[in-house]
């Protein structure tokens, strides 16, 4: 078989994380129309049976990025930074892009051309970055020695003569192995996507269980779920502030292995209960006051819209209780911004097993339940 680490990679918003969960068909990373949404790589494991005549059997891992941006704070350079790692252990880079953005990128090697419009200082400002994120990203690709995918996302949404001068203008950016135009939410092009990674892959053995679908436990998606409702409940510099860690998770005890059948009439016994305590770090009073909202109402939906989810993710009821803190500048921290990455959360829990305590609770104030 086939085997091999495929990284994605792409500006913030291209559509990365939605292309993961596509081709992995379960929701492995969050999606939110907020740039930024991701902030660690994430793993989704795609397990691919022969397909006769088109591709032998191969096992996929997919490494959803952070979008490639300009780093402004110490998270934006930790987010930067597991790019680069996700560059260094691969062994195809697929680089996505948005089909509905208008790029404007210098010829390899050529320098920049001026902007156009400098007479709106706002304009300039934003099309000027975007251009040099862009180009940033393209050449970030031609450094890598490994086959390199172009995807160009979003087709759903672009007339389709837009398609082919697009193609050719992005192609001139590099030797790309392939240039395969795709809607990640509609599921176009995937399938031919698949096919092509597998010619490229390395002849291997699996690097994780066949039923593994993601290498992130249960618990930090859990709170990446939250974030996900956070991101969509709130609004200006809110969702970009906010970080969600998980403090307590108690999953219920096992069910019987051979329960008794239901006699008639009896109802079937209620799902069983995990009971998860989540804190909401943020930087400021006034962020907290919006994520709280008048009468809790806010943090109420939030938590309401996430204990969906997660009961469906876990297959039992949750009882999910959301605290709200605030922990000034933390995007500024490097030991905040240490305890958050949720691998080494992994290795503290696995201390805190040894050790036979239960899970340490970070100090937190109690703002809302659900
Ligand atoms: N119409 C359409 N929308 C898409 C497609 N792919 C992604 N989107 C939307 O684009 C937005 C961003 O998608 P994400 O998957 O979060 O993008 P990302 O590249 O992971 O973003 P970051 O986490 O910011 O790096 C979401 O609103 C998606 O629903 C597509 O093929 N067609």
């Amino acid at each position: 078989m086939k085997s091999g680490f495929v990284s994605i990679l792409g500006r913030p918003n291209a559509g990365k994380s939605t292309l993961l969960n596509a081709l992995i068909g379960e929701k492995v990373a969050i999606v939110t129309p907020k740039a930024q949404t991701t902030r660690t790589r994430i793993h989704g494991i795609y397990d691919v049976p022969a397909k006769k005549g088109k591709h032998q059997a191969a096992q996929i891992v997919f490494v959803d990025t952070p979008g490639v941006h300009t780093p402004g704070t110490l998270l934006d350079k930790r987010m930067m930074q597991e790019v680069y790692d996700a560059l260094e252990t691969r062994d195809i880079v697929v680089l996505i892009v948005d089909a509905t953005r208008n790029y404007n990128l210098a010829a390899p090697g050529e320098k920049p051309a001026e902007t156009e419009n400098e007479a709106n200082k706002s304009q300039f400002t934003k099309s000027q970055k975007e251009r040099e994120e862009d180009e940033f990203v393209f050449r970030l690709v031609r450094k890598l020695d490994c086959p390199v995918f172009l995807l160009i996302n979003k087709i759903d949404l672009i007339n389709a003569e837009k398609l082919a001068p697009l193609i050719a203008q992005l192609s001139a950016q590099h030797r790309f192995t392939e240039v395969i135009p795709i809607s990640a939410t509609k599921k176009k092009g995937l399938d031919i996507l698949v096919e092509k990674l597998i010619e490229h892959l390395p002849v291997g053995e699996r690097y994780f269980p066949k039923d593994q679908f993601t290498d992130q436990p249960e618990r930090f998606m859990v709170a990446e779920l939250i974030r996900e409702k956070i991101l969509l409940e709130t609004g200006e510099e809110v969702p970009y502030a906010s970080a969600v860690v998980v403090e307590r998770f108690e999953e219920p005890p096992p069910p019987p292995k051979n329960p008794k059948p239901l006699k008639a009439g009896q109802l079937p016994p209620k799902l069983p209960v995990t009971r998860i305590a989540a804190a909401i770090y943020c930087e400021r009073e006034g962020q907290k006051a919006i994520l709280i909202g008048k009468g809790g109402i806010k943090l109420k939906a939030i938590g309401t819209a996430a204990r969906k989810e997660i009961e469906s993710l876990l297959g039992t009821r949750v009882f999910l209780e959301l605290f709200v803190v605030v922990q000034e500048n933390w995007r500024e921290s490097k030991g905040f911004l240490a305890t958050l990455d949720w691998r080494n959360q992994l290795e503290e829990l696995a201390k805190q097993d040894d050790e036979a305590s239960p899970p340490k609770l970070l100090k937190s104030e109690v703002s809302g339940s659900e």
